[in-house]
């Protein structure tokens, strides 16, 4: 039964046409004004407004018409009186209680949406896949060679993945691409079940959150407080929510005593910190660190390693890290291989870390310890993958 009545795939697509239709409205509205503009200079005849004006009108009226569509008050009223014909005792009581839990909160929420005329609404997971890409495809210019080529993966929500390969293997570009700052020539990407276009990319990229290499050049607040806050008025979250999702953000970090602090003044490491929690205060599901560490010093380097694994172990966030730190490989549940813009290898840490030759072939470094392990093999000690030193020597310990 419950197949007839609307579900969250119907509730997410409601935003993404709101959405859209604010955005063209928005444009047509920007287009009068710059054609008032140039009347004004005497760069256009007055007769022109006439077009702007019914543009504007016509993107108006469509607007209104997604906005004020009933099908969510339909779906309710026919939930409401579903419910109504079924007495408690009845078998069917619990399901069309159910039906109508949910058609009620889906018509809250599509009232909340036009009310934010779907800007700032969240769209709904509609699967445990955070990622999906299907031959994801891209080149910088039309004859220029291709630099993601045919990429095609999928990343369960809570996986923390390493994406590794030489310079140029196409690493920064794939994530330029997942965040919606490049656009794929072909190929599709999907997040949570929500396939991205051009016109909803704004609404599922809050899906995201990315952490850059250059701790200096993520800066625009001239306190801690003040950066982790920029974020959020962007978002128009609610000023009277902000503090306290300032504070958990800076907690999360260990940079809670620090809010107050110019952030330029601030170590490397700290500001990596800081970075992360104006990425985590947006309460992105899937964070992106871009060479999160590359640049920063050894302490730094720990300091923010130790955050993304507390970050990893709560599983609330799907994780990927860009990275040439290939020690940081054996904390992945899963590891991306990039050579020469392609998707060469996709698995877990050890699965990656069997063909060593492989990996050294694509200019690859083994991890630390294991290329201990593989010294001890030769010597005949065969020890199983460890994830760190400590774990590796306590096991030649047992030995
Ligand atoms: N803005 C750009 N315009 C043209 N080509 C670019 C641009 N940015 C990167 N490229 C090219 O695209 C290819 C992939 O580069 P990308 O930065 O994605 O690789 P990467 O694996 O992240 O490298 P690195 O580890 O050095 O950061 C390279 O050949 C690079 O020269």
């Amino acid at each position: 039964m419950k197949d007839i009545y609307l579900n969250n795939n119907d509730l997410n697509d409601f935003k993404l046409k709101l959405n859209e239709y604010n955005d063209r409205l928005a444009h047509a509205g920007q287009e009068y004004v710059e054609m008032k503009f140039k009347i004004s200079n005497g760069e256009s005849e007055k007769s022109e407004k006439l077009i702007y004006i019914e543009k504007h009108r016509i993107a108006k009226k469509e607007y209104n018409e997604i906005a004020k569509t009933p099908i969510f008050k339909d779906n309710f009223l026919r939930a409401k009186v579903n419910f109504q014909k079924y007495s408690k005792n009845d078998p069917k009581y619990q399901e069309a209680l159910e039906i109508y839990v949910e058609a009620k909160r889906l018509l809250k929420n599509s009232k909340l949406a036009i009310r934010e005329r779907g800007v700032s609404g969240e769209l709904s997971k509609l699967s445990n896949v955070a990622l999906e890409l299907k031959d994801l495809t891209f080149s910088y210019k039309s004859n220029s060679p291709i630099v993601v080529n045919k990429v095609s993966v999928k990343v369960n929500q809570g996986e923390y993945v390493a994406i590794i390969g030489h310079n140029g293997s196409g690493k920064s570009t794939l994530s330029k691409l997942i965040i919606g700052v490049l656009t794929p020539i072909s190929g599709s990407m999907s997040i949570f079940g929500n396939h991205v276009t051009r016109n909803n990319l704004n609404i599922v990229r809050k899906f995201l959150g990315i952490v850059f290499q250059n701790p200096d050049n993520q800066f625009i607040g001239s306190t801690v407080k003040d950066d982790i806050a920029f974020g959020l008025e962007n978002r128009r979250i609610d000023p009277k929510l902000m503090q306290e999702k300032i504070e958990t953000a800076a907690k999360k970090v260990r940079m809670e005593n620090f809010l107050d602090h110019e952030p330029l003044m601030l170590s490397g490491g700290q500001k990596q910190r800081v970075a992360i929690a104006s990425a985590l205060a947006l309460s992105p599901d899937i964070i992106i660190f871009d060479e999160a560490t590359s640049m920063l010093d050894p302490k730094g380097k720990r300091e923010v390693k130790e955050i993304m694994v507390e970050l990893k172990n709560t599983r609330e966030k799907t994780i990927f890290s860009i990275t040439h730190d290939m020690d940081e490989i054996l904390n992945a549940d899963k590891v991306m291989v990039m050579n020469n813009g392609k998707l060469v290898k996709f698995g877990s840490p050890e699965e990656i870390l069997e063909d060593r030759n492989f990996l050294r072939s694509i200019h690859l470094d083994i991890p630390f310890i294991a290329q201990v392990e593989e010294s001890l093999e030769e010597l005949g000690i065969k020890v199983s993958h460890s994830d760190n030193l400590d774990e590796l020597v306590g096991k030649i310990w047992k030995k």
